[in-house]
């Protein structure tokens, strides 16, 4: 090997360096570098150090500040194999790196360098990189901690001998990256568990991100999507938000439940339940197995395509009852009939002198219905009245097949019967907006009640409480969330997400909707069984 020599300039403001746990602030501000010029001399041959000065001219003629210094004299006579020096100049970004202490050789080496960071962006330091000395100063014998006042006092620069890592990895294909939605919340200030606040990256539900790193088991690096500004950061792993949540929660055996079907109101049409009746069932459905689902993590997404002749995906409409989905259903269907269409449900009851077949439902007998159960022909089925009730999943097949978006309304826990790749589905939760909000609209809009007697405001309190129930159960299947306040608004914004939707020509969806081979759809998304 010959020895290499590379110099590195940056131009920073405020002088950063950090280490594993020793992610530093030394002056309240955090240290930051940004490349500027790259200047190499090399000795392994001429035409390389001819491209290399070219580049250095062109930047040059920028008048970049400041000049170069001479190589160092010693470097050259270096007995390493290969040694770089890397002159910072300081800048408000951040280097993105952080360093730590070999146990074994009492080394000090990169541990880290944040994808999109200024470090990452050089490409000149590198994970494993071991820093020999700071401005002249040998690191032999030092603690990381020890490093930080040799940074904070350079003024404008900071010069390091690095040894590189002997290995570099080759960068991902498009297709090798690992794409993730995030399921939860994160926010690093409240996380205490957290080894270096600054160097992690906050996120909500839905957002895409992506996994640069999953080498240590508890904390991934990751970045945003979409966001060219977005720098790799520290997230909790899958395995280790799972630990978290079943220690702080302990796993209930899952119980055999019957068929519950929270009915609603509007896909019956009869006697109306009331909504603390139907609250009160939630509750008790949900208590019994809320501890048996595994906690959401993350789910592994990929970038969906849809070819002209792709079926829409189909749009899940769901919400505790009386919310409104049926009224934004109506709006949707009376604002563009040839592009929204819905299923036909089907009955055992007998069928009412206004009503017609195959507009109102299917009207069929008992035996018929209870071949279709037996079938697992239906997405949600339920009895009132002595009457069965259910959509089927070839009425959404054939919806579908006439190139139609399908709305399709069912309970959240049957959003796994569509969950599929030949659906795709878009589920929207439509939420009630807070008591005083409901209050004024539903009593100005002459709000249908359950039951003529019904206290409306107890109403209110069971839409929220199921709202919660279900957003703490189900809110990992939800592409977006709908608060139905004022219906115009509400109604507005659906529709704006839907034409989004429709006209998309890319989405992110699971991974397993997109794999040709089932085997690896099993792999990728395996985990998201135990969710729905
Ligand atoms: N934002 C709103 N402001 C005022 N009234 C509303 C609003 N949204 C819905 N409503 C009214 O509330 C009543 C119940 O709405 P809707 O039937 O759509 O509820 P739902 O969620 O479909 O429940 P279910 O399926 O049990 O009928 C209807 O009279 C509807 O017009």
């Amino acid at each position: 090997m010959f020895p290499l020599l590379l110099i590195l300039y940056y131009y920073s403001k405020f002088p950063f360096f950090g280490g594993e746990m020793y992610f530093v602030q030394p002056h309240s501000e955090r240290l930051t570098f940004i490349p500027n010029v790259v200047f190499l001399q090399t000795k392994l041959g001429v035409s390389r150090c001819q491209s290399l000065l070219c580049v250095h001219d062109a930047v040059a003629q920028r008048d970049f500040e400041p000049a170069l210094p001479p190589i160092p004299d010693d470097v050259l006579d270096d007995e390493e194999d290969s040694v770089k020096i890397v002159s910072l100049v300081k800048t408000k970004e951040p280097l993105g790196a952080t360093i730590k202490r070999d146990e074994s050789t009492g080394a000090i080496v990169v541990a880290r360098i944040m994808k999109g960071g200024a470090a990452d962006k050089s490409g000149l330091i590198h994970e494993g990189d071991e820093l020999k000395e700071v401005n002249g100063v040998s690191l032999q014998h030092r603690k990381p901690k020890e490093i930080l006042p040799l940074l904070a006092r350079s003024k404008s620069e900071v010069k390091f001998k690095i040894i590189p890592a002997l290995c570099t990895e080759e960068e991902p294909t498009d297709k090798e990256k690992l794409f993730v939605r995030a399921l939860f919340d994160y926010d690093p200030s409240e996380d205490p568990t957290i080894p270096c606040k600054d160097a992690a990256v906050a996120f909500k539900r839905g957002d895409v991100l992506q996994i640069v790193s999953t080498e240590d088991d508890t904390w991934w690096q990751a970045c945003h999507v979409g966001d060219s500004n977005s720098r790799a950061g520290l997230i909790p792993s899958h395995f280790f938000v799972r630990i978290r949540i079943l220690l702080r929660k302990p796993c209930v055996k899952s119980r055999v439940i019957g068929n519950i079907t929270g009915l609603r109101r509007s896909f019956r049409l009869g006697r109306k339940a009331s909504w603390a009746t139907e609250a009160a069932r939630f509750r008790r459905w949900s208590t019994g197995v809320h501890g048996s689902i595994c906690p959401p993590t993350y789910i592994e997404v990929m970038r969906y395509h849809r070819e002209p002749k792709d079926r829409h995906r189909l749009v899940v409409l769901v919400g505790p009852s009386g919310v409104g989905v049926n009224e934004l259903k109506r709006r949707l269907l009376i604002s563009n009939p040839d592009r929204y269409g819905v299923t036909v449900p089907y009955t055992t009851r007998e069928k009412r002198r206004q009503e017609s077949e195959g507009v109102d439902y299917h009207f069929v007998p008992v035996h018929m219905f209870e071949e279709l159960i037996l079938d697992h022909r239906f997405i949600e089925y339920g009895s009132h009245g002595g009457h069965y009730y259910g959509t089927s999943l070839d009425s959404v097949h054939r919806m579908m097949a006439e190139g139609k978006v399908c709305l399709l309304d069912v309970h959240p826990s049957k959003i796994k019967r569509v969950y599929t790749s030949e659906f795709k589905p878009y589920v929207v939760f439509v939420k009630p907006p807070c008591i005083e909000e409901l209050r004024v609209t539903r009593r100005r809009a002459k709000f249908v009640c359950d039951e003529e007697d019904a206290n409306p405001e107890e109403n209110f309190e069971d839409m929220i409480d199921m709202a919660e129930s279900m957003e703490t159960q189900y809110g990992h299947l939800f592409d977006r969330v709908i608060v139905n306040g004022d219906i115009a608004t509400a109604f507005r914004a659906l529709r704006a997400d839907l034409e989004r939707i429709y006209e998309a020509e890319i989405q992110w969806v699971p991974a397993d909707w997109t794999c040709s081979s089932p085997a690896n759809a099993r792999r990728s998304c395996s985990h998201l069984a135990g969710w729905i």
